[in-house]
């Protein structure tokens, strides 16, 4: 076998030996790699300007805009990876479900889903559907060169309860009431999501995309049996239909700690962890088998730069004699957050890692 067999055909070459591609791998690094959750964003006054008047869900259909929102925080901030400028919703938009963004609030769907018969609005996702993502993924691709892009989906669970609450839900109640009243709609509801996922990240990674991440935002929510048995089976459908590709699947969740050995099983190559458990202790509920990614609170940006590079020096710590470490936050970039300790964190965490 020669060198270039063991990297999958599908990763763009000039990605293949970069330091976020070699963790997701669990192999040495020159240094710890690092990308940011929301890191395209509120954040940044450059995006502020290039979505002046533009709405959320229009912006994620013209090319031109993904393109330049994605490779801002690239720019600024030297990170290690790209992700794709999008949203969690896209697909459920493509295929003609009437839900919206508002801003501050998140995805409104105009008629949520409660019976049987809404299953019938899901149709299967064709590439087609979202050529502005072919488009868009083939220019970023271009401009990254040796920047790893990552693209992103949301899980079914998580995409579930936006359609069955209607929008964000503290409770998550209608889904829990659907899971626990109406287990066979609900198996159905999380299959067909599984389905239009999958088929979504299928177009992002045969555009160009060098690895994957599966947003199970709110799984967290869960109780470890109900996740296992209601919940685990789509993810894991999800993961092994990508599977075949070979890039780097990535799993994360808010508040997952009870189910990070579960979230482990359905499939994923790299699992990530907020803050509430400290790395170590993820990977040993994670599995030696698999790279580690987060977990530095968002909130310890608001603090002075002696404070940030403590919290970061804890995570670097809690990951030293792990098999495969992407730095990261634990969860999405907050939108008042000072971009310039953006910065300095990525600084600080090459400096400090460097081998
Ligand atoms: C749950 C979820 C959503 N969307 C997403 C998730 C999973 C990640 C997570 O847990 O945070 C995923 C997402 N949404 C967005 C990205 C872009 C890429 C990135 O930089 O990470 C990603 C990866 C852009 C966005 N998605 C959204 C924005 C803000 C919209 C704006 O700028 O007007 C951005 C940049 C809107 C959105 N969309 C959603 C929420 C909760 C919100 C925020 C509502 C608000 O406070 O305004 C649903």
């Amino acid at each position: 076998m020669t060198a270039d067999d063991t990297i999958p055909a599908q990763i763009p070459p000039a990605t293949a030996d970069s330091a976020f591609l070699r963790a997701c791998r669990r192999e040495p690094v020159p240094h710890t790699p690092v990308w940011f959750m929301r890191q395209a964003g509120r954040s940044l006054p450059e995006y502020r300007r290039v979505r002046e008047g533009i709405g959320m869900l229009d912006s994620c259909m013209r090319p031109d805009l993904v393109t330049e929102i994605t490779l801002q925080p690239v720019r600024r901030h030297g990170v290690d990876a790209a992700i794709y400028f999008s949203d969690i919703v896209v697909p459920l938009k493509a295929i003609g479900l009437e839900l919206d963004i508002k801003p501050g609030v998140g995805p409104v769907v105009d008629h949520p889903f409660r019976t049987r018969e809404d299953l019938a609005r899901l149709r299967p996702l064709e590439p087609g559907d979202v050529d502005y993502v072919t488009e868009a993924v083939g220019m970023l691709t271009a401009e990254l060169g040796a920047t790893p892009l990552i693209g992103f989906a949301g899980a079914p669970f998580t995409l579930a309860s936006y359609l069955v609450e209607g929008g964000p839900s503290r409770n998550h109640e209608h889904t829990k009431a659907m899971m626990y009243g109406a287990p066979d709609l609900w198996a159905d509801l999380l299959d067909r999501l599984a389905d239009i996922t999958a088929a979504f990240l299928k177009v992002q990674i045969e555009a160009g995309a060098s690895a994957v991440q599966l947003f199970d935002s709110w799984a967290g929510a869960l109780a470890p049996e109900d996740y296992r048995r209601s919940v685990l089976p789509a993810s894991a459908k999800v993961f092994d239909a990508v599977a075949p590709y070979g890039v780097p699947r990535i799993h994360f969740g808010v508040g997952t700690g009870e189910l990070l050995g579960s979230m482990s099983e359905a499939g994923a190559d790299v699992v990530g962890a907020d803050w509430r458990v400290p790395l170590d202790e993820a990977s040993r509920r994670i599995g030696p088998d698999k790279a580690v990614q987060g977990n530095l609170d968002p909130a310890v940006l608001f603090a002075p730069r002696e404070a940030v590079e403590a919290q970061a020096r804890r995570v670097l710590d809690a990951a030293r004699d792990l098999p495969g470490h992407v730095f990261n936050l634990g969860h999405g970039v907050l939108p008042d957050t000072d971009p310039d300790a953006l910065t300095r964190l990525v600084e600080y965490v090459h400096e400090q890692t460097a081998r």
